[in-house]
């Protein structure tokens, strides 16, 4: 079963259409990055899925309950930090729980240890500072927690590590991670680094549009790598390489910073196999020949720009 499903999901503002069309099928347990340019439709996607917004059509289904705009039913399994999460400043981190417990009717012993052991997870335990005072990182992690409180099956993360510094991100990135396989995180966020470090799938919206959904390795699969970095003894060898291959039909540019040189390629098996053949015929040193990756970043500009 899937524990988020959406069929021909849309949303229109008047004539803009925000959400197109959106198929979603989404297993329990994963960590599920949902990644597009700002005004993609992420929140747009994100606000249907937890009642927020009525769909223009389609239907969604959570835990394999139907969503009915304006009925709490289907929403009983998840949890949700919106991009903008709102706190009452004077309390303390643990008030703060304890009343968000309570408004969904929880109490005593069970709320208590509940609280103690989400504080344990997002690093606040034992923190009496007020709201007030907290960083922004320590406001997402705290956010994090409140979305916990009811014990869901999925938590909702509207851009969670948007405004914050790397030590921040990488708090919260951490608390996300060690969330794998108990709780299904659907993540949204322009930020490709963060996803590459924990998700485990990841569905690129553009204009509304689902553009690809896969694994990252299967993204990158899918997307040959096509730069290769050389280095060379020194940079005088790395000029006779460079005169050898500039007139190649498979050489596209490349980049020389004294006796290294990435080179960008159109065809990375002939690049490959013609490259080391020419060191070797100019007598040439080779300290490292490396084919590179593409980045999560190159793929998604590839992708994004494809439409
Ligand atoms: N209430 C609304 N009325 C009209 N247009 C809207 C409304 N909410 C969102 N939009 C438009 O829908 C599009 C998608 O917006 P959305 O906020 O879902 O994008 P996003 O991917 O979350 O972007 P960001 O990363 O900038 O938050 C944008 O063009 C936005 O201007």
């Amino acid at each position: 079963m899937y524990v988020i499903e959406t069929n021909n999901l849309t949303k229109q503002f008047k004539n803009f259409t925000a959400v197109n069309n959106l198929d979603l099928k989404i297993e329990e347990g994963t960590i599920y990055g949902f990644l597009g340019p700002n005004g993609a439709g992420k929140t747009t996607t994100i606000n249907m899925l937890t009642g927020l917004f009525k769909p223009t059509s389609g239907n969604i289904k959570i835990c394999g309950e139907e969503v009915k705009f304006g009925e709490v039913k289907a929403l009983k399994s998840i949890g949700f930090l919106p991009d903008v999460p709102e706190f009452y400043p004077w309390m303390n981190a643990y008030d703060f729980l304890k009343l968000s417990g309570e408004l969904l009717g929880l109490t005593g012993k069970g709320l208590n240890e509940k609280i103690e052991a989400l504080l344990e997870l997002v690093g606040l335990k034992g923190n009496k500072k007020k709201i007030k005072g907290y960083s922004r990182g320590m406001k997402q992690r705290l956010g994090i927690a409140q979305a916990l409180i009811n014990e869901p099956k999925i938590i909702f993360l509207d851009e969670p590590t948007s405004a914050l510094d790397p030590i921040g991100r990488r708090e919260v990135l951490d608390i996300i991670y060690k969330l794998r396989g108990k709780v299904t995180v659907f993540f949204s966020t322009h930020i490709l680094t963060d996803v590459e470090r924990i998700c485990d799938k990841v569905l690129i919206l553009d204009k509304g549009n689902k553009i690809i959904e896969s694994t990252i390795q299967e993204l990158k699969n899918t997307y040959e790598a096509n730069k290769i970095n050389i280095t060379l003894s020194t940079k005088d060898e790395m000029n006779t390489l460079y005169q050898s291959i500039k007139e190649k039909d498979w050489f596209v540019e490349s980049e020389l910073v004294e006796h290294k040189m990435t080179i960008t390629t159109s065809d990375i098996n002939k690049a490959q196999i013609e490259i080391p053949k020419i060191i070797y015929n100019e007598n040439l040193h080779l300290q490292q020949f490396v084919t590179q990756e593409p980045t999560l970043e190159e793929l998604f500009m590839q992708v994004v720009n494809t439409i």
